[in-house]
């Protein structure tokens, strides 16, 4: 318990003494890149498959994350966990507390219209959704989360520079992140379809409005895993593995002019 005339520590700004409330790594341990999938198994096989050199930086609660290095650039990949609270509470302290400055998720998402075809992949030009997150409090404001320009129009520029045969479309549009996987609303899905939504997914809107307050770089880019409407779906072991096209995306995105991020100086706030 604080003593009498200890400020009181804020809630979202603890006094850190040993890593962060979420993550056991050391200052210096993450990469200012980052790859973000929702699966910590899927944070395994991207570090075994396109890291070098990857290490165990943090697996608290199971939230895996590793370091390594991409085409010889350090980069680092994390589990988010399933959420925008999740989400949000590891880009926050990915880019708060660890010199992280680009964050990459790479999720699995179920495909609104006809036009996204399973496998598909959608990087998410925006995220509508209904989660609070997107509501500054106190000043009736509504934001607009998006991604950083830089990172969206390199993802667009490596999805053009694919080879023909290298698997089905690249989308790019509105995405909706949602608080809800099990409520069934087709209304939503119509009005949202109606307005160009190509998929839901439950985290890009959170680490879009944690960047943009945390002064970050972020994107999703996102491999459709189900179809809403047809009802067709991949299997849990295509999940894991169906994803190399989004992430190949993902890491063009995060080395775009990735020259002028060297490691920067892990925040004051982080004891080591
Ligand atoms: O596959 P990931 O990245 O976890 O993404 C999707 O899958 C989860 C739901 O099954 C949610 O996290 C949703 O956003
Ligand atoms: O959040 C998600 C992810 C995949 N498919 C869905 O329907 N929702």
């Amino acid at each position: 318990m604080p003593g009498p005339g200890t400020p009181p520590i804020a809630h979202g700004t603890p006094r850190i003494t040993h890593g962060t409330p979420h993550l056991a790594a050391a200052p210096g341990d993450f990469a200012p890149l980052v790859l973000m999938p929702g699966d910590p198994r899927r944070a395994t096989r991207i570090a075994e498959t396109f890291l070098d050199d990857a290490r165990l930086v943090t697996d608290v609660r199971g939230i895996l994350g590793y370091t390594g290095t991409h085409l010889g650039e350090p980069m680092s990949v994390l589990a988010s966990g399933m959420g925008v609270p999740s989400v949000s509470i590891y880009a926050t302290e990915l880019l708060r507390h660890y010199g992280v400055r680009r964050i990459v998720r790479v999720g699995t998402a179920g495909a609104i219209p006809a036009s996204v075809a399973l496998r598909d992949v959608v990087i998410a030009s925006a995220a509508h959704t209904d989660s609070q997150v997107a509501r500054l409090p106190g000043v009736g404001v509504t934001l607009s989360l998006a991604p950083s320009p830089r990172l969206l129009s390199a993802a667009v520029r490596a999805a053009r520079q694919e080879q023909p045969d290298s698997g089905g479309a690249v989308h790019v549009g509105p995405v909706f992140s949602t608080d809800h996987f099990y409520l069934d609303r087709p209304a939503v899905f119509d009005e949202l379809e109606r307005r160009g939504t190509l998929a839901v997914e439950m985290e890009a809107a959170g680490l879009y409005a944690v960047a943009a307050a945390e002064g970050g770089e972020a994107l999703a880019v996102l491999t459709a895993s189900d179809h809403l409407r047809t009802g067709a779906e991949l299997s849990a072991a295509e999940r894991e593995t169906c994803f190399a096209r989004a992430v190949h995306i993902a890491a063009a995105a995060l080395l775009a002019d990735s020259g002028k991020f060297a490691q920067k100086t892990p925040n004051r706030n982080m004891v080591p």
